[in-house]
């Protein structure tokens, strides 16, 4: 069954909700260098994983200048998994004995595929912007990404542009360990909407993939 990461809460009240969905993680913005509705500050992100129950995973989502402040912002916030945007592979290997999982965000058209998913835990494949940054709400080319599914051996989470409308059809064409959403399920900036993400949740996870 295909995972789900809903990401960019900014209050308990939403991710209590998405707790109630069903959602297997829980994205947390903060030290990002581009506008978002959807970042936080460090201090809060440690407040709000707090609140996380067991068994529901909590990922730091930041745009860190190198592998120290990755770790300091690691030990501030306590995530279970860091989703890093805009290191290079050599970095993201570094990390590799931080008390988190790597995620690494990586563009599809990303020349160095390769080497990110021998650095990495996992691949979060978005449609990344010229600044580095995530939260687009824009789709790519679902078929390349399905090439770097099946070619790669690391679990590859999709992201970019998915709604409740869509990721069905996304999660048949690419086959990903897990789909991420953020700007899809929201109902202005940086709040969700409840009906929404519970939507995309049971349509994630009951859309099957045709072997
Ligand atoms: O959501 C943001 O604003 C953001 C800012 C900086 C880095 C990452 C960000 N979001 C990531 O992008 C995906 C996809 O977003 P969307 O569904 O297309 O809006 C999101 O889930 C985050 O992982």
């Amino acid at each position: 069954m295909t995972r789900v990461k809903v990401c960019g809460f900014t209050d308990e009240a939403d991710l209590a909700a998405a707790v109630s969905a069903g959602v297997d993680a829980v994205g947390l913005i903060a030290g990002v260098t581009v506008e978002t509705p959807r970042g936080i500050p460090l201090a809060e992100a440690s407040r709000l994983a707090e609140t996380v129950p067991p068994l529901v995973s909590t990922v730091l989502v930041t745009m860190p200048a190198d592998v120290a402040e990755t770790r300091d912002r690691i030990e501030q916030v306590g995530p279970d998994a860091v989703q890093v945007h805009g290191l290079d592979p050599e970095a993201v290997a570094t990390l590799g004995d931080a008390p988190a999982d790597v995620i690494a965000a990586v563009d599809p058209t990303d020349t160095d595929l390769n080497a990110y998913a021998e650095a990495a835990d996992a691949l979060l494949v978005d449609s990344i912007d010229a600044e580095g940054g995530g939260g687009t709400g824009e789709t790519h080319d679902w078929e390349r990404t399905r090439e770097i599914v099946d070619s790669l051996d690391v679990p590859v989470i999709l992201a970019g542009g998915l709604t409740p409308g869509n990721v069905a059809e996304a999660v048949e064409t690419v086959d990903p360990f897990a789909v991420d959403v953020a700007s899809g399920v929201e109902r202005e900036g940086g709040r969700k909407d409840h009906d929404a993400v519970e939507q995309f949740v049971e349509r994630a996870t009951r859309a099957r993939v045709v072997p």
